[in-house]
C-alpha cells in the first residue's frame, strides 16, 4: 500500500515542507525569510495565508496534484500539556492553535494549514510530538514557588525521534531505554528518557536550562527580579533579553556557531569562554539528570545544529562520558520524524490519539 503524505514545518525564520511516499521523500524544500519579510504581519496568526499559500505553490511547482494526498502533517504548537504522539488535527485543538493557549510560536500554523489543504482533498490532517507534549513526573513540577510550577516545554519531536533512532542502533525499543537528549540548536533542552517517557526538561523557551544561541536559560531569579521591577526596561525587553537576545547574541553579538568557532580559531579569548561556558551548561545539566537511572543509563544523545561542531560537542563528551555511551547525530530530522508519525497511524500500527 502506497502512501503519500505532505509534511509542514513552520518556523521563526522558515517554511519547510516536504512530500513523501511512505518513508521516502519525494522532494524537501525550505524557504527561508527575511526578517523584513515578516515584519509585515502584526502577529503570527496574520502570517497564515501567506505561509498556505507558499505551500501551495510548492505543490504546484513540483506538479503533484493535492487529491492524490492520503494526509498532511504539520509541526503542533503551543498548545495545552499533552502526552507524545500523533493526533488528529480537530475543532478544539484549531481552536487553541488559533489562540496560541500557551504563547505564540510559527508551528501554531501547522496544524491549521495541514487541516486546511487536507479538508479540501478528503485527506487526514495530523501533528506530532507538538513542543507541549508533557510526560513530566510529578516530581519535576514542583519549583518551589506554588504557583510557578515547572512546565514541560522542548524539542519533543526532534528529541523523540533521535531516541528512536539511538534505540534502532543500540538494539532497545524507545519504552525499555533509558536515554539523555540534549537538543542543541536556536534554544537548548536537556530530557530524560525513561520508558518512552520524557520524565524530566528543562522548559527551553521560557527561560530555564543551560543559556543557547539566543536564550539565557536559567538565570539569577532574584536579580531578575529586581532588574524588571527597576523601571529601566518594559516587560518585552526583558522577556527578549531571556529569548532572543540572551546567551551568545547578549555576550557576543552572534548566534551563529560557526562565526564564533572562527573567531576562537583567530584567537579570541571571550569568545572560547563563552562557547565553553554553553558546553559546560549542557554538561551540568546532563549530570543533574543521570542521577534518575540509578547508573543505566544506555545512552547519552547530543543533537541539534550546534552537535556539528566537533569542539563543542568535544568539551561536553569530555564531561559526561563516564555517565555512559555518547552518541552524537547533528541537525534535526522533524520532517521525516513528522511523516513516520503519520505513517503509523495510515499503516494502523498506532491509533491517532484525540486532543481535547
Ligand atoms: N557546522 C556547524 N558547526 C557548528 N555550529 C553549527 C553548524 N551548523 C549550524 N550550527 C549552529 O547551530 C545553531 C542552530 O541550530 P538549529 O539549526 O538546530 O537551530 P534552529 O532550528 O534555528 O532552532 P531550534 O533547534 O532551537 O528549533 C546555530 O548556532 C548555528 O550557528
Ligand atoms: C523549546 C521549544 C522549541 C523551540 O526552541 O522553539
Amino acid at each position: 500500500m502506497e502512501f503519500h503524505t505532505l509534511v509542514i514545518n513552520p518556523g521563526s525564520t522558515s517554511t519547510k515542507a516536504a512530500l513523501f511516499k511512505n518513508s521516502t521523500p519525494e522532494w524537501e524544500e525550505t524557504i527561508r525569510h527575511g526578517q523584513d519579510e515578516l515584519k509585515q504581519f502584526r502577529r503570527l496568526m496574520d502570517q497564515y495565508l501567506f505561509r498556505k499559500q507558499l505551500i501551495l505553490g510548492l505543490l504546484e511547482e513540483k506538479g503533484f496534484r493535492a487529491d492524490k494526498l492520503d494526509a498532511v502533517c504539520g509541526r503542533g504548537g503551543l498548545l495545552k500539556p499533552i502526552p507524545g504522539g500523533t493526533y488528529e488535527v480537530n475543532d478544539s485543538m484549531r481552536d487553541d492553535l488559533r489562540k496560541g493557549y500557551n504563547g505564540e510560536h510559527a508551528s501554531n500554523l501547522g496544524g491549521l494549514i495541514a487541516h486546511d489543504i487536507a479538508v479540501e482533498v478528503e485527506a487526514k490532517a495530523f501533528i506530532v510530538d507538538p513542543v507541549v507534549v508533557d510526560e513530566l513526573d510529578e516530581k519535576a513540577r514542583l519549583s518551589g514557588v506554588p504557583e510557578l510550577p515547572r512546565k514541560s516545554i522542548f524539542h519533543a519531536l526532534n528529541q523523540k525521534a533521535v531516541a528512536r533512532r539511538a534505540c534502532r542502533e543500540l538494539n532497545l525499543t524507545y519504552e525499555e531505554a533509558n536515554l539523555i537528549v540534549a537538543h542543541m540548536g536556536g534554544g537548548i533542552t536537556v530530557g530524560a528518557h525513561r520508558g518512552g517517557k520524557v520524565v524530566d526538561v528543562n522548559n527551553g523557551l521560557h527561560g530555564e536550562g543551560p543559556y543557547s544561541p539566543e536564550r539565557a536559560g536559567t538565570v539569577p531569579a532574584g536579580d531578575l527580579v529586581q532588574l524588571s521591577l527597576s523601571g529601566d526596561y518594559f516587560l518585552d525587553e526583558v522577556m527578549r533579553k531571556l529569548i532572543g537576545k540572551g546567551g551568545l547574541t547578549a555576550y557576543l553579538g552572534t548566534s551563529d556557531a560557526v562565526e564564533i568557532e572562527d573567531r576562537i580559531g583567530k584567537g579570541d579569548r571571550e569568545a572560547r569562554l563563552v562557547y565553553e561556558g554553553m558546553a559546560y551548561q549542557v554538561a551540568k545539566e546532563i549530570g543533574s539528570l543521570s542521577v534518575l537511572f540509578g547508573g543505566t543509563i544506555d545512552a547519552v544523545i547530543l543533537t541539534g545544529g550546534l552537535a556539528y561542531g566537533k569542539e563543542f560537542t568535544g568539551w561536553i563528551e569530555e564531561k559526561v562520558s563516564w555517565i555512559g555511551k555518547v552518541m552524537v547525530f547533528p541537525g534535526e530530522d522533524e520532517m521525516s520524524a513528522l511523516n513516520e508519525g503519520a505513517l503509523r497511524v495510515l499503516k494502523g500500527e498506532e491509533e491517532a490519539k484525540v486532543y481535547s
